[in-house]
């Protein structure tokens, strides 16, 4: 068995003790990329099954295989290493690119990585209407006509990104959008909120929006 993992995965190496020291200098790389939020790097034709003897290898030579939290990270598709997915922190937002919602394993963040991403998004609230979480955030712009210059700059941005805001303008100057996922309401019946909607409220932050709205009355 060992034999059969050296020559697939490691061709080359005659036995399994040179086979544990490529692991164990693949751990501290591993431990690096923990810091780095890359995922375990291993050659892309690795079988299924060596990812538990490899975790096992590494913990024996008292490497600690460290687990990230599935609601703590998200998928870039900006790939820097090619043909791995890197995993960024939540502070990566305006990096990161929404993904397509339309995966049956698609799940709604729980609160509490809500609230821990909320410290992404300064301006945006986190409210839950009818069980649904969203984020909401309003404006006063200068106009009618200002908001809708506003809505296009916004819908430009959601469609690169792919995800949608709920746009919502009020006794013509009172701007709002409300981003939350309408997927996983529709797959999860539960929840509504993913990482894509923190990631477009960030990048809404960075759009050139205040020469539309109305200066705020002096405190
Ligand atoms: C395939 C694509 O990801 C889906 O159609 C997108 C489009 N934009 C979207 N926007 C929002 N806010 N929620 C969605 O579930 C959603 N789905």
């Amino acid at each position: 068995m060992c034999r059969k993992i050296d020559e697939e995965i490691f061709p080359g190496t005659h036995n399994i003790l040179q086979a544990a020291k490529i692991l164990t200098a693949l751990g501290h790389f591993y431990q690096m990329n923990r810091f780095l939020q890359l995922p375990l790097l291993s050659p892309p034709n690795l079988k299924a099954p060596f990812a538990p003897f490899f975790q096992g290898l590494l913990r024996s030579h008292g490497r600690h295989v460290f687990e990230i939290p599935k609601d703590q990270v998200g998928v870039s598709s900006n790939n820097s290493v090619p043909r791995f997915r890197t995993y960024c922190t939540s502070k990566d937002l305006l990096i990161k690119k929404c993904v397509p919602c339309n995966t049956k394993e698609l799940r709604p963040m729980t609160d509490g990585a809500a609230d821990s991403l909320m410290l992404q998004v300064a301006g945006w609230n986190l409210v839950k209407e009818d069980g649904i979480m969203k984020l909401r955030q309003s404006w006063k712009v200068k106009s009618f006509t200002k908001g809708l210059e506003f809505f296009k700059i916004i819908a430009d941005l959601a469609e690169s990104e792919g995800h949608h805001p709920d746009l919502h303008l009020v006794g013509w100057n009172n701007v709002t959008i409300e981003i939350w996922t309408h997927a996983v309401v529709i797959y999860a019946h539960a929840g509504g909120l993913t990482e894509n909607d923190f990631i477009l409220a960030a990048k809404i932050n960075k759009l050139p929006l205040d020469h539309l709205l109305r200066r705020k009355a002096a405190e």
